[in-house]
């Protein structure tokens, strides 16, 4: 099932191109979208709802065209923007009923789904007080609570994380989860720092100057790679020398060294190796590629 899809969408500015034939599909669950400063994150999420035209290219959020059908996908779909929104005079709840009302929910109804949207996100008296006195944390939570006000079956939130704490971050990457999980919204959230999506996504989207690096289920982000670290306390290259003699192809790493599986028989070589110099084995283990290293790919790895 797709949740949204973009062919070739391209966004012209004057002076930059920030998408360049982006073509990509997104199913259910949480999908992160990585890249750096300026790769084109924010103008992917705006084009996404409707609110700017792409110059080129097409896309399409829950069936629905974003030329033409803006402002249903706009009610279908919650937004967190990156950027301070709040404003300072309104408190939480003021603010979260507000938002529910705009999207087409009843009084009744937006003030019921503020007040559970708030509980959700954490904030408890706080949300009677005014905005402007709340801490970054807070105001980053009154931000995804706004983008639930109305129920929508997806969310789009841009850079959550911006600005908090480590701990402040743990919470904000948990109760996004819980959002996929739990409540069964579908996510599109962005990030650049890589190893946040890591923990929290089923999918990740790796885009770099407006187009597609990779886009691919986490679990083959991490998949094991063909390599085995290896780590002996001392006769680190007393190892590297015997294993390559044995035909071994071998790449000193740190204090560890980094050993193709060329056949299954490799494990047992470096086991007789390490027993036959008499060292300490610290650990043995499959390499893993992380999210990190697809930055360090050719574009068309
Ligand atoms: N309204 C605009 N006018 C001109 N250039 C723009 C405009 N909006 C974005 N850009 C440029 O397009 C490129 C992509 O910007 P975008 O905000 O989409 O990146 P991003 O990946 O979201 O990065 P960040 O996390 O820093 O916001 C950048 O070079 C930016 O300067």
């Amino acid at each position: 099932m797709t949740i949204l899809a973009t062919e070739g969408l391209t966004r012209r500015f004057p002076r930059v191109t920030a998408l360049d034939g982006l073509t990509v599909d997104v199913g259910p669950g949480v999908t992160g979208l990585v890249g750096a400063n300026g790769a084109g994150k924010s103008t992917l999420i705006k084009i996404l709802l409707g609110l700017l035209a792409p110059s080129a290219g097409r896309a399409e959020v829950l069936g629905m065209d974003v030329t033409t059908r803006g402002a249903e996908i706009r009610g279908a779909v919650g937004y967190m923007p990156e950027h301070d929104c709040l404003p300072p005079d309104l408190s939480a709840t003021e603010f979260t009923v507000h938002m529910g009302q705009m999207a087409g929910l009843p009084r009744t109804a937006a003030r019921e789904r503020a007040a559970d949207v708030l509980r959700h996100v954490g904030l408890y008296e706080e949300r009677y007080r005014a905005m402007g006195g709340y801490s970054t944390g807070m105001k980053q939570r009154v931000k995804l609570a706004q983008a639930l006000a109305h129920d929508p079956r997806l969310v789009f939130l841009d850079e959550p994380t911006n600005g908090l704490d480590p701990q402040g971050r743990d919470e904000m990457l948990a109760l996004i989860r819980r959002i996929g999980t739990e409540f069964g919204i579908s996510v599109l959230v962005t990030s650049h720092l890589l190893g946040e999506l890591e923990r929290i996504c089923d999918h990740v989207i790796v885009i770099d100057g407006g187009r597609l690096l990779r886009s691919s289920p986490i679990s083959d982000f991490t998949q094991t790679t063909r390599t085995v670290v290896v780590e002996v306390e001392e006769g680190r290259d007393a190892l590297a020398a015997r294993l390559t003699e044995l035909g071994e192809t071998v790449t000193p790493h740190g204090r560890t060294l980094l050993v193709d599986i060329r056949t299954p028989e490799t494990f047992d070589t470096l086991r007789d190796a390490v027993c036959d110099l008499d060292l300490h084995l610290v650990r043995m283990e499959q390499g893993r590629q992380r999210i990190e290293d697809v930055f360090r790919e050719p574009a068309d790895a």
